[in-house]
């Protein structure tokens, strides 16, 4: 089965995403994605100009080997540009050779081991009342487990609050928005969030909360003794993890248990916090983790060390993404839970898909491949649009993380 065609469509449904569309010879075609927020375009060229001119004429059905092109064969390995290309060439391949064997991804890569994907939804408020409200909601909607994000008294902004209680869409202006930090000021206002809203529901939701790579190891061990009362699904990214040895510090003081991985793009960043124990939950997923070609081996190490899945499903992971990564979560075996921010109407409807949230649950259909589409036609009225992640300084203007 020969690649006769392989195209790059970048549309901007409300925010950007980047698809790689690859027909073969026997007319099937497959769809991955390639959305790397605030970088869209460095991805869209990472496949126009260098990798599709490689993939016109080789065999769809040797996606291994395709992979091992792209990956040993560029010299320069790794990093979030290069592996966001690959990946979504990887997912292309695989959503082909499914359609090509007539059955839905998950069947391909082993069959089911669950029937629903347990899913968490965001919950946030401008002060803790609002974001105890919101969790109320959430519960309202049937989640099992939710995040809880609520704004810190003295600070302006801060991550995962905002003024759509539904769809959150970090990425903003056409230059990065500044917004203002203190490490004090969150770490003091974070454990009340959740001793209101264990008093509040009680125990039997999970609660989840993102730090976004703020603090430092001995910061985050604070953080996660005040946190164990109330007994946490998970306290992730709490700080960042280009130095995985430094998670030692942090993991011999607490058992709040750690989720990190979301901006990985490889085993190689994830190996020492997985082969040390020093995590619960690897974030990392497959649009920017290299594939399910990739995220297979992630899975396999982690299961070795106790250590589940968790992936990485924001509004900037397009419904390409969603749909793949619920088929690898239908069958890994270490599954721990699935990120699920909603799209927007306008986003679905540029991408059709079959999975849909059922009481807690994503289910997937049993389509032929991921069970994702892309509508060109829809895509193409949303011209793209260039927008940054914001970025962080202290209060003394100093550059920080955000
Ligand atoms: O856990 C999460 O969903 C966040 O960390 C994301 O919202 C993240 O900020 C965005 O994906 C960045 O593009
Ligand atoms: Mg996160």
């Amino acid at each position: 089965m020969k690649i006769i065609d392989a195209k790059v469509i970048v549309t901007c449904p409300g925010r950007n995403f980047v698809t790689i569309k690859i027909t073969t010879d026997q007319g099937l075609y497959g769809i991955g994605d390639a959305t790397l927020n605030g970088r869209e375009l460095a991805v869209a060229s990472y496949l126009q100009d260098h990798l599709i001119p490689c993939l016109i004429g080789r065999d769809a059905s040797r996606i291994e080997d395709i992979w091992q092109f792209f990956y040993r064969g560029a010299y320069w390995r790794r990093g979030p540009v290069g592996m966001t290309a690959i990946a979504a060439i990887d997912v292309a391949l695989w959503d082909i050779k499914a359609k090509a064997a007539n059955m839905p991804l998950y069947q391909l890569l082993g069959g089911r081991s669950r029937d629903g994907v347990m899913v968490y939804g965001h919950a946030n408020g401008r002060d803790i009342a609002e974001t105890v409200s919101e969790v109320g909601r959430y519960i309202d909607m049937g989640y099992k487990a939710i995040r809880a994000q609520t704004g810190v008294p003295g600070l302006a902004s801060t991550y995962g609050v905002s003024g759509d209680k539904m769809y959150y869409e970090p990425a903003d202006g056409n230059l990065p928005t500044e917004n203002l930090w203190s490490t004090s000021k969150y770490l003091n206002s974070v454990p009340k969030l959740f001793e209101t809203l264990r008093e509040t529901y009680g125990f039997d939701h999970q609660l989840l909360h993102d730090t976004h790579h703020r603090l430092t190891p001995i910061e985050a061990a604070q953080l996660g003794k005040s946190l164990e009362p109330y007994k946490l699904f998970w306290l992730e990214d709490a700080v960042p993890a280009e130095l995985q040895e430094g998670f030692r510090l942090f993991r011999q003081h607490t058992t709040t248990p750690i989720a990190v991985g979301e901006v990985f793009s490889s085993i190689h960043d994830c190996q020492q916090l997985i082969s040390e124990q020093l995590i619960d939950y690897i974030r990392t997923t497959i649009v920017h983790g290299g594939g399910i070609t990739h995220l297979r081996r992630i899975a396999h190490l982690a299961e070795l060390y106790h250590v589940r899945t968790g992936f990485h499903g924001a509004t900037d992971l397009s419904p390409v993404t969603m749909g793949a990564a619920l088929h690898f979560d239908t069958w890994v075996p270490n599954f721990g839970i699935q990120e699920y921010m909603r799209h927007t109407p306008e986003t679905d409807a540029v991408f059709p898909h079959d999975y849909h949230f059922d009481n807690g649950y994503l289910k997937i259909g049993e389509t032929p491949g991921h069970g994702v589409d892309i509508d060109e036609a829809k895509a193409a009225k949303y011209p793209y649009q260039r927008a940054y992640l914001p970025v962080n300084r202290l209060e003394d203007g100093t550059m920080f993380n955000w």
